[in-house]
């Protein structure tokens, strides 16, 4: 490393505050100014900076051929051993921004188990900006540089009276000191001449790499490992470029390397990122993403088994994070991929750090220093992906730019007549504009482009001077200027391959109704760009994003009647929606919920821990089509359900509608397939003829699958005899446990406080809710059949059925035990037991509801607690009917049957089974 203290004892600065009288370039002095380079520079000094500010007055570096002075120090040269024994590691400034952070890079370096690793230190985070500011202040003949320079020295000293001991500290407090020293009377120099040469500034500005590679390489050495610091303007030659950019030397930098090496050699290196010299070896930086340059640079010498950079973010994302909350790590991105998304704004690396290592095919790995357990990005050559073909995996990610306009150049007089093109994009040539992106339809008759709002004065302004005869003559219309426009561009290596993405984009966008201005895709087809208007740019990027990225079966719900099932479903949902994400790809938004007087609403899924409370506490006033309207217009979401777990007809009353807009409707309410049959025939109707679904089985013996199976039985082709049953689980549950001295009320009591009763237990002690079920059956039987059909008996007595309400009616049930305890006690008599029971007839089309007796051996005297027995007479099952028997009711088993008909949508929308 070259430090001051590496200094001929006879070096000196020359007296620049004194003003030289001669105004013309002189060679004055020579001398070495070895501490710029290891190889002896030779510094030309110059007499007439003080005139003026020519900054060619301070190119005060020239050199012999470095190479040549290196031989005089003639060792036998070790060539680097080069390939996959090397991997690279790079470690920006945030990375070593404290003594912490250095030394966990420094454990970070030590655990990779390559045999061979190169690590390029940026300077820690901020010092390169104090070390421009020390320049800016000096320029500006401020003299608090010195205090600023102080500043810099006092953090270095700082960090390594943390990290080091004993001689290892006092050698880099003495370096620091010397640099510091050198670098002042550098600044002087600066401070007396108003000015800095670029070389001067990238000289200043590189100690700050200098020192975080001596600190690095020094706690390194402290675990007891051969580390050696490289200074890269030893090694690293570029040739600067007109476009403020550098063209490495890879055949210089190699030679150099390799002699470097002859002395220096180490299976650890710690090398300053950014900083490199020109083949005169006048200190110069990679510029912009300097040290990922460096890295890239190095990985390509060493013909590395791989890049690591890292970095304080996962990885790179398939859209930015901050406007798509949705946003995933991409695992692997190939080279061309990973370049058009940095075009785009993407926080990847910067195209021209990709090509080094590229054409090694070498692996870059992006990775998160905070987050070790992030396996991060790798961008790598595309034959290296998994063989995962389809739509979705052919876009990669999604960018944007915003802040342009695009400029549209129309007229008839354009087609066909050469040479237009040219004159256009001249033009905006000539006024220095960025043209960010070109569309021309094949008619010739305009063309469009894209260039940065700040500049789109000046093209419009170029185009009517270049334009104005075209314009008069009528040969060109117009040219217009459409402002506040943003690009979003799709990027994929494989859209090219894969036919459908750009269908799916722009279907992605119409239903968002999004606009779009402009089209261009590249023959690459590596990426599809279209214009939209800069206000819909967020909600367009969440729209394509969220197409290609969500799962198909991410399904939007809207939870109404969050009472005890639709509570309860909730639960379920909250205890599984994690394992059916990573298992089944299912992703369950819960967007709305709503009671008949308050509702939670959410963009991106109410918490499903605090609903309750939050409900409570922030509901707004429920308003069902504001609801609907919210939980199905989110454009993101491909597919909607409402789940309807009131008991309400009026909320059944909207399913047609809902169907017919494409929400998908799962419900245990029995209201609609129980109501007037004409509703019900439309309703049916419309699902057969619709891709949209509706799911009821809970309607009938909860959880239990009964619906299923008997459209089972009819798809296949069987004809039903009979259905015959004990379909409510309150009356079940009552007969079950009425015995012995038990009243009859106490038992009703008990089976509303297990939720097997309706909101309004009447319903179930009436037969009603009986009698729903087996309409639903018949109806799905194919009987057409209204529930007043159905006779029904009544358990409830006649004096309570027009109580005001249900508590009232509870309150008042035990007046009237004395009437069931006669009905039991005769039944009892004859060694029989009362069961209450439906019966579909599908021979005579006719449903019946009653309270019957059975002997104690009949199937339908065994059953126990809220059980319900269906028994399905078929053409199949004659002889022995198909029984399905168990819990009828309850919160659990209802909304577990209500949560298996939402997996059986999402299995019908395509979810892996
Ligand atoms: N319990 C069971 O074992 C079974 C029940 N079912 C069915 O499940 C459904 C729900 O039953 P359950 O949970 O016990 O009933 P609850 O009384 O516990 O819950 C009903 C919910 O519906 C809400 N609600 C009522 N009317 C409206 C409306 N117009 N708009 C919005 N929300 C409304 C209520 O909200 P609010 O309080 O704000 O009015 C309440 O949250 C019923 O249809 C029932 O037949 C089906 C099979 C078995
Ligand atoms: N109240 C009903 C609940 C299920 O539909 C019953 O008791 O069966
Ligand atoms: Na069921």
């Amino acid at each position: 490393m070259a430090f001051a203290s590496s200094l001929p004892p006879s070096y000196s600065l020359p007296n620049l505050s004194s003003k030289p009288k001669n105004p013309i370039t002189t060679l004055n002095k020579i001398y070495p100014f070895s501490f710029l380079h290891r190889a002896p520079i030779f510094r030309v000094s110059c007499s007439s900076q003080l005139q003026g500010r020519d900054s060619s007055n301070f190119n005060l570096f020239a050199s012999v051929n470095s190479a040549d002075v290196l031989l005089e120090e003639a060792v036998e040269e070790v060539r680097v051993p080069k390939g996959d024994t090397w991997s690279i590691h790079k470690f920006g400034g945030t990375c070593v921004g404290t003594s912490e952070r250095i030394q966990n890079v420094a454990n970070i370096v030590v655990k990779d188990e390559s045999q061979r690793k190169l690590v390029v230190v940026s300077a820690m985070s901020k010092v390169t900006d104090m070390m421009y500011d020390l320049i800016h202040k000096a320029q500006a003949r401020d003299d608090s540089y010195v205090t600023a320079m102080d500043a810099v020295l006092e953090k270095h000293k700082l960090t390594a009276i943390d990290l080091l001991k004993g001689d290892d500290l006092n050698k880099f407090l003495e370096r620091l000191q010397q640099d510091v020293n050198n670098l002042k009377a550098m600044l002087r120099a600066i401070y007396i001449a108003g000015h800095a040469t670029e070389s001067f500034s990238d000289f200043v500005a590189g100690h700050g790499e200098l020192w975080s590679a001596e600190l690095l390489s020094a706690v390194i050495r402290k675990s007891g490992l051969k580390c050696a610091c490289m200074d890269t303007r030893d090694v690293l030659v570029v040739n600067p470029t007109s476009s403020d950019q550098v063209d490495p030397d890879y055949v210089e930098s190699g030679r150099r390397l390799d002699k470097w090496y002859s002395k220096n050699s180490s299976d650890i290196i710690v090398a300053t990122g950014f900083i490199a010299s020109t083949p005169e070896n006048i200190p110069t930086t990679l510029k912009r993403d300097g040290s990922d340059f460096s890295a890239a640079i190095m990985g390509a010498l060493f013909k590395a088994r791989q890049v690591t950079i890292w970095t304080d973010v996962d990885g790179v994302y398939s859209a930015d994070p901050r406007k798509v909350s949705e946003a995933v790590v991409l695992n692997k991105l190939s080279y061309q991929e990973a370049w058009e998304m940095s075009y785009f704004g993407a926080n990847v690396l910067h195209p021209r750090t990709i090509i080094p290592v590229m054409k090694y095919d070498i692996p870059i790995v992006i990775r998160n220093i905070f987050n070790l357990s992030a396996p991060g990005t790798t961008i790598c050559r595309p034959a290296d992906f998994e063989n995962d073909d389809g739509l979705e995996s052919a876009v990669k990610g999604f960018a944007t730019i915003d802040n342009l306009a695009l400029v549209n150049v129309e007229g008839t007089g354009m087609a066909g007549v050469p040479g237009t093109a040219s004159a256009i994009f001249g033009a905006v040539k000539d006024v220095g504009a960025n043209v960010i992106m070109i569309s021309q339809a094949s008619s010739e008759h305009s063309v469009c482009f894209a260039v940065p709002e700040k500049e789109v004065r000046a093209v419009a302004a170029a185009l009517e001077s270049r334009f104005r005869e075209a314009l008069s003559a009528g040969r060109l219309s117009q040219i217009a200027v459409i402002p506040n426009c943003s690009i979003l561009a799709a990027v994929g290596q494989k859209m090219a391959s894969t036919p459908g993405v750009s269908a799916t984009l722009f279907s992605a966008l119409a239903k968002a109704n999004i606009n779009i201005r402009a089209i261009a895709q590249g023959c690459s087809e590596f990426n599809v760009t279209v214009v939209v208007k800069r206000e819909d740019c967020v909600k367009a990027l969440r729209a394509v994003h969220s197409r290609f990225y969500l799962s198909r079966t991410t399904i939007a719900l809207g939870i109404i009647g969050p009472g005890l099932i639709g509570g309860t479903f909730l639960d379920q949902l909250k205890e599984q929606a994690a394992v059916l994400k990573e298992k089944s790809n299912i992703d369950l938004r819960v967007l709305g919920v709503t009671g008949s007087k308050t509702m939670l609403l959410s963009d991106m899924g109410v918490d499903l821990l605090t609903w309750r409370d939050q409900l409570e506490e922030n509901g707004e006033k429920a308003d069902m089509q504001k609801f609907v309207q919210h939980v199905h217009s989110n454009h993101f979401i491909p597919n909607t359900v409402i789940v309807d777990c009131t008991a309400d007809s009026s909320i059944a009353s909207h399913y047609h509608e809902w169907l017919r807009r494409g929400i998908h409707v799962v419900t245990p309410n029995k209201k609609a397939n129980s109501g007037p049959l004409e509703q019900y025939l439309k309703l049916r109707t419309l699902q057969r003829q619709s891709y949209t679904h509706y799911f009821y089985e809970a309607t009938v013996g909860a959880g239990l699958p009964i619906i299923s199976t008997l459209q089972g039985l009819l798809e296949t082709g069987d004809k039903i005899i009979q259905i015959e049953g004990i379909f409510s689980g309150t009356l079940s549950y009552i007969f079950n446990n009425f015995e012995g001295a038990r009243a009859f009320s106490e038992v009703v009591k008990e089976a509303k406080e297990a939720g097997y009763t309706e909101p309004d237990p009447r319903d179930d002690l009436s037969g009603t809710d009986v009698a729903r079920k087996v309409i639903i059956l018949a109806r799905e039987s194919g009987l057409k059949l209204e529930l007043s059909d159905i006779p029904i008996q009544s358990l409830v007595p006649d004096q309570l059925k027009d109580v005001a309400s249900a508590a009232e009616f509870m309150e008042q049930l035990h007046k009237y035990d004395q009437d069931l305890a006669k009905l039991r006690q005769e039944a009892e008599a004859t060694g029989e037991v009362l069961r209450y029971v439906g019966v579909v007839d599908v021979v005579n089309q006719k449903g019946t509801v009653e309270l019957r007796r059975y002997k104690k051996e009949h199937p339908f005297a065994q059953l126990s607690g809220s059980d319900n027995i269906i028994a399905f007479s078929t053409q199949r099952y004659e002889k022995q009917p198909l029984i399905v028997r168990g819990p009828g009711a309850g919160a659990e088993v209802t909304a577990g049957g209500v949560f298996s008909d939402i997996l059986r949508l999402a299995s019908y929308l395509g979810a892996p089974s």
